[in-house]
């Protein structure tokens, strides 16, 4: 899909270009206000525009004289409260999405049915919203968006109203919907959902995109203080394992495993920069023997009160990790570019969470 979107609403004014290759996910990150909700209502036809070309599929849904209604866009929509029918039983809340595609009322059953076993929660079907959790009501709704086949699903902050303990497997069934699912826009402020589940980030600031790319890259590497402040993470790709990940170039970091991801699969290992020691490289260290690293320094920069120290040289996956260290131990440690050291990372700090792709 393309679009290229500028509206005002009162003070706020957006103005956005953005491509997300079909099939693949788009996430949209940015602070309180920055324009993630808008965006989104703007796709399905739910806010005025002053200017918008949206072509999804090769359709094209507005721009050139044409402005098709929501209704006739092929698009779904997933808020964060998922806004069920609360009169409906779940199988018809669900099959009301084939049904205005123009199914009939048997073949639309179907579709519900099948889509509510896709999600884990066929038992619910007779049941009426109001007697699911939180969660289960979440399942219906991704059913629901799905059910009507969109060619674009778009994602508001799809995790916000659930508890800590449901989030982390709706997570997983939406990764497991969206590898072979539409191309998707999701809305979120974690970047660990991300992660998760886009193949792509824009960040948005003001109405505006200031920064995209590969999730990983802009996640790892943030060019923009807003995207350092909330990522800034250290990122290292691989393959979950029992105890951590291996890496492409085939070392094991040791880490724990969140709940949602699965051994054998494509994993991250994200750990804070404050997670990673620093020694000299012929002193001693106190660190885990297994997580422990030589490399050389590549640059220092003041982050708040820390100073954020990057290195390059050793084993492929720790090339440009991050390290924070207070100015105090950079000066005992004679730390500039060019230094060799020892770098450490406990790890119980780092969290191995499942990656998109
Ligand atoms: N109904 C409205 N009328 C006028 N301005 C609005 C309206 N809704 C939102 N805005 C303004 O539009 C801007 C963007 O809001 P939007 O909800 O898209 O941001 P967001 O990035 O989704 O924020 P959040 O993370 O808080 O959900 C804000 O400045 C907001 O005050």
């Amino acid at each position: 899909m393309s679009a290229r979107l500028a509206l005002s609403r009162g003070a706020f004014a957006l103005d956005v270009e953005f491509t997300v290759p079909a099939g693949t996910v788009l996430a949209l990150l940015g602070p309180n206000g920055s324009g993630k909700s808008t965006v989104l209502g703007s796709l399905a036809g739910l806010l005025p525009v002053r200017t918008a070309e949206v072509t999804v599929a090769g359709r094209e849904l507005v721009g050139h004289g044409v402005d098709l209604p929501p209704h006739e866009r092929r698009i779904g929509l997933l808020s964060q409260d998922s806004l069920l029918f609360p009169h409906l039983s779940v199988v018809d809340n669900v099959a009301f999405a084939p049904r205005s595609t123009g199914k009939n009322r048997v073949q639309a059953r179907e579709i519900a049915l099948e889509w509510l076993s896709e999600v884990g929660a066929a038992e619910f079907a007779k049941r009426r919203p109001g007697q699911l959790s939180g969660g289960q009501q979440q399942r219906v709704a991704i059913a629901r968006a799905l059910a009507s086949s969109p060619d674009l699903l778009l994602l508001d902050e799809p995790f916000a109203a659930l508890d800590v303990d449901s989030a982390p497997a709706i997570r997983g069934l939406l990764r497991r919907v969206l590898r072979d699912g539409p191309t998707t826009v999701l809305v979120t402020h974690d970047p660990l959902d991300a992660l998760a589940l886009a193949d792509h980030v824009a960040v948005l600031s003001e109405g505006r995109i200031v920064e995209r790319g590969p999730t990983r890259e802009v996640l790892g590497a943030p060019r923009t203080a807003f995207t350092a402040r909330i990522a800034g993470l250290n990122l290292v790709a691989g393959v979950a394992t029992a105890d951590g990940l291996r890496t492409g170039s085939g070392e094991v970091l040791a880490g724990l495993l969140t709940s949602d991801a699965v051994v054998g699969e494509a994993a991250v290992a994200v750990f804070e920069p404050s997670a990673v020691s620093v020694y000299p490289h012929d002193g001693e260290h106190h660190g885990s023997p297994r997580n422990t690293v030589s490399a050389t320094v590549a640059g220092l920069e003041p982050h708040g009160p820390v100073i954020r120290l990057r290195v390059t040289g050793g084993p492929p996956w720790a090339s440009g990790l991050s390290a924070d260290l207070t100015p105090a131990a950079v000066a005992d440690l004679a730390l500039e570019p060019g230094s060799p050291v020892m770098l450490s990372i406990k790890a119980a700090t780092v969290a191995v969470h499942p990656a998109a792709g």
